[in-house]
């Protein structure tokens, strides 16, 4: 077996489930005969229609409420097409009208900007976007967003000059004027007004006009006229800005956020728990929020942000994200981003503007923010008001996507070391024992946890059996009404090459797809997500790689080509769908071999005790004793030195650092190898003038003239920084003395203290690890589980399939959600045929490690023997004697 599947950051166990799987297995009858029972609604324009009647008819107030219904209500039921191979539902209404702001946003993402072309270059840091223009939207246009979920606060009749992110995607260029010095730090930046895309145009006509009647004089006096009459109305709205968070300082009632929440964003009102979670952040009380996906968690910080005194932190798991992140703050909140792999000089630039105060909200990576230099900057000179852990279920190793960096957010450490006054941990998905994880991690009060429905109610859910002919059951699907008529979707499949091969097909059959997976170069993705956004390409097919913060209001349509890992990962996907508020469309193609295959992959991927021992004591080998020398493990190679995942020797790493002993001390992640060119002084001239640049010589080998070294091992030398030897060559470069290529990403620490006895730490690690794999293949059969009883019941009562596939996903995913499924315990499974398959797989691989521990025992101790996995079945046996000859047996 031989799958490229993307990494989501899962390792997967060879413990496998106990417990709740239906108690007869997926038996489904075969895929060939099977008609997906896809309900769907006719749509009539070219994209997707908005639906045309309510489906629940408003609460009669006057009426005894009835006991609600923890999930929303399914779609209404469908009037079938025989003659199709899909059911045909009629359309559901959607629960608020198209999203202006989202169709901004989507404007915003068709303009290439400077933003995307540095990540078009492969360049993950973003320089600010200078002071520019602010272009004033036309009075007349008041936006009315959408409101997913709307809270009962009414708003004041204020009237908005919205002054959101800007339609280029360069939104954050304002700075944030908090010392009520009305408009006076920014009269400079308004006389570029007058040249914006709007006046210009204008400008322009009446040139036009005037120049032919002979009137010079006067059409300069309306030139300037315009421009004051602009630069008024940028500064008034500065001002209502300021007055509007002055209000909100004084009192923070629901009237004034309110107020704010409209002249910043142009909505009416929050959304459900946006004011509770802005109330308790005002009031200094660390938060857990738990909203679904694309239903404003952002403005839950942006607001605060805007109000408290210091600076937002907020840590972000991925730096696409942080982009996106930074990219959509409102104009008139300053950012700025500083991640793990940024130049040294962009991080320079960044810490600058920090120290300035032009920063306002900081994104920043977790290994960024626990850099030894970073917290002391913080120590020293800047007041961190709230720290916002978003995607915070990455902080439990019991959530579906744990990241071992997020391990070391404590909230011991963001008191103390940054002097938070306030933290705020934000998800979208969280199990509640994945939840108790991370409150308790952060210290957050279980009074303050604010949780809303972990699904949005505009989705209709479906699921059909699938087999052999699951690539033609998808183009019958896309070819069927309604997603025939959905201009955008998003197609999610587990293993690289499926994107290549699904988007083939649907091209042949004229279905304009592309292929998505984190193989491709970054400029790739980049090119791919902006003609998805821009509505260029119709079809993403894609892996996990694809969709995080991604906000394109009308994706229309999510389909899982394979079972997805988990609820949480179903969730998460199908949140990608329908962020508009209307309704989507969400199928899943379940294939009985898919899921075993899955399953029995995850199982081979699990880690054994020989494995961490092997890891262990080349972690703590004699040579990396040395006091405060910087140790490196160059990741690729190590990976396939221990068999183990990128993840799981971070993971192991993380628990030498963070665990009850503390063995080690992680540094940046760094390409360790560098091979460097000197142009013009000669290298003794400049070693000469620089300490690092002698170490360089003297740790170096020459190779065609060009100097190669391994960046620690010169820090060590001088007992300096990694970082401060790439901000050396950094700075030659830029004088033109030097250009330098790095290579071998690498895990690099400094060892602290070597345990007694590695055999006890790795079983105890073992375990540990095992039990966070086990979770994850648990994670994949409760997943199954709901997918195989949404097949089943959509054969029976009297609802229309498509509602009721959907209601009964819905109960599933609310009973896991909110239900105290524990994961990580040993579960009492159904041992049906299916499970013993995959598991005898597993016994059998087992036993084949057995059987080559057995020869290196029955090997004489000159011998050395080498083992070649081939695959995951075959391997080869080399024994050699301890020399250098040839093997003398395989
Ligand atoms: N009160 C509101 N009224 C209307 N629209 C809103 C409101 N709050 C946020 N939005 C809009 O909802 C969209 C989604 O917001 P946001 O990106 O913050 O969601 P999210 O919860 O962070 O989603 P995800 O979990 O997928 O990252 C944005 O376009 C945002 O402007």
């Amino acid at each position: 077996m031989d799958f490229d599947s993307d990494s989501d950051g899962s390792h997967v166990s060879a413990t496998p489930p106990r417990d709740s799987f239906p108690s007869s297995p997926p038996q489904l009858q075969s895929p060939a005969k099977h008609v997906p029972p896809v309900s769907r609604k006719m749509t009539s324009s070219s994209s997707r229609s908005k639906p045309k009647a309510p489906t629940h008819p408003p609460p009669n107030p006057s009426q005894e409420a009835p006991v609600p219904s923890p999930y929303p209500p399914p779609p209404p039921p469908s009037p079938l097409f025989t003659n199709l191979p899909f059911r045909i539902c009629q359309s559901q209404p959607a629960r608020f009208s198209s999203s202006v702001s989202s169709f901004s946003r989507l404007c915003s993402r068709a303009s290439f900007t400077s933003v995307e072309k540095l990540k078009s270059d492969g360049v993950d840091f973003v320089p600010e976007p200078p002071l520019v223009e602010v272009i004033a939207p036309p009075k007349s246009v008041r936006r009315k967003p959408p409101n997913l979920i709307t809270d009962t606060i009414t708003s004041p009749p204020v009237k908005p000059m919205v002054f959101r992110s800007n339609g280029n995607g360069e939104g954050n260029f304002v700075k944030l004027n908090l010392n009520g010095k009305r408009g006076k730090k920014f009269p400079s930046k308004y006389k570029g007004v007058s040249k914006s895309r709007s006046s210009y145009s204008f400008r322009g006509k009446r040139y036009k006009k005037k120049e032919a009647d002979g009137d010079g004089e006067s059409l300069l006096e309306e030139e300037s006229d315009l421009q004051k009459q602009i630069e008024d109305e940028a500064n008034g709205f500065i001002s209502s800005v300021e007055d509007a968070i002055l209000a909100v300082k004084t009192e923070a009632s629901d009237e004034n956020l309110t107020k704010l929440l409209n002249l910043v964003y142009g909505y009416d009102s929050f959304r459900d728990g946006q004011l509770q979670a802005i109330k308790m952040i005002l009031g200094g009380s660390s938060t857990m929020l738990v909203l679904p996906t694309g239903a404003g968690k952002s403005l839950c910080y942006q607001i605060p942000a805007m109000i408290l005194p210091g600076i937002t932190l907020v840590v972000s798991p991925l730096v696409s994200l942080m982009i996106d992140q930074l990219k959509h703050l409102p104009s008139i909140i300053k950012g700025g981003l500083l991640s793990s792999s940024q130049r040294p000089e962009e991080a320079t630039e960044t810490l600058r503007k920090l120290k300035e105060g032009i920063i306002k909200v900081l994104f920043v990576s977790p290994e960024r923010l626990l850099n030894v230099e970073f917290l002391s900057m913080f120590r020293m000179s800047l007041s961190v008001s709230l720290v916002v852990v978003d995607e915070a279920h990455c902080v439990s190793e019991w959530s579906h996507n744990f990241r071992p960096s997020y391990m070391r957010l404590k909230a011991s450490m963001l008191f103390s070391e940054l002097k938070a006054e306030c933290i705020l941990a934000m998800t979208a998905t969280a199990t509640t024992m994945t939840l108790q994880a991370v409150m308790s991690s952060l210290e957050i009060p279980s009074t303050n946890l604010i949780q809303k429905s972990q699904l949005r109610d505009n989705f209709e859910l479906s699921v059909s059996l699938s087999g052999a002919n699951r690539m033609k059951d998808l183009l019958i699907l896309m070819e069927s009404p309604p997603y025939k008529e959905i201009r955008s979707i998003i197609v999610y499949c587990k293993f690289q090459y499926e994107t290549d091969m699904i988007s083939k097909y649907l091209r042949d059959n004229n279905i304009n797809a592309k292929g998505y997976h984190s193989g491709l170069p970054a400029k790739d993705r980049v090119r791919i997500q902006e003609s998805f956004c821009s509505n260029k390409i119709r079809v993403v097919v894609a892996t996990v790689a694809f969709g995080m913060g991604l906000d394109k209001g009308d994706v229309g349509a999510v389909i899982h080509f394979s079972v997805p890992g988990s609820m949480e990962e179903y969730v998460q996907e199908i949140g990608r769908a329908g962020r508009d508020g209307r309704l989507s469309y969400c199928h899943l193609f379940y294939d009985n071999d898919t899921y075993l295959k899955l399953r029995s992959l995850a199982h081979s991927d699990g880690v054994d005790e020989y494995a961490v021992g092997k890891f262990l004591t080349h972690v703590f080998s004699t040579e990396t004793k040395q006091h405060e020398k910087i140790c490196s493990l160059v990741i690729e190679s190590a990976s396939q030195k221990f068999d183990m995942k990128e993840e799981v020797m971070q993971t192991i790493l993380t628990h030498l650092e963070l665990g009850e002993v503390q063995y080690l001390r992680m540094l940046p992640q760094l390409n360790i190898c560098c091979t460097l060119n000197f142009h013009k002084s000669s290298p003794n001239t400049l070693a000469a003038r620089s300490a690092i640049v002698a170490a360089i010589l003297k740790k170096s080998h020459v190779k065609q003239g060009l100097h190669v070294f391994d960046i620690p091992a010169v820090a060590s030398s001088i007992c300096v920084a990694t970082t401060d030897v790439l901000a050396e060559i950094q700075a030659l470069k830029m004088k033109g003395e030097v250009t330098y290529e790095l290579k071998d990403s690498a895990f690099c620490y400094t060892i602290l203290k070597s345990p007694k006895e590695i055999c006890s730490l790795s079983s105890h690690l073992t375990k540990w690890l095992t039990e966070i794999e086990s979770c994850k293949v648990r994670k994949l059969d409760i997943m199954s589980s709901a997918a195989v009883a949404a097949i089943s019941v959509s054969n029976t009562s009297e609802l229309s399939s498509g509602a009721k596939q959907t209601r009964s996903l819905q109960s599933r995913i609310f009973d896991y959600f909110n239900g105290d499924e524990k994961c990580d315990s040993p579960s009492k499974a159904t041992q049906n045929c299916a499970f013993l398959r995959a598991d005898i797989k597993v016994k059998i691989q087992e036993a084949t490690l057995l059987f080559i521990l057995y020869c290196f025992a029955m090997y004489p101790k000159n011998v050395q023997l080498t083992i070649v996995c081939q695959n995951r079945c075959f391997c080869r046996v080399i024994a050699k004697p301890n020399s250098h000859q040839e093997p003398s047996r395989e």
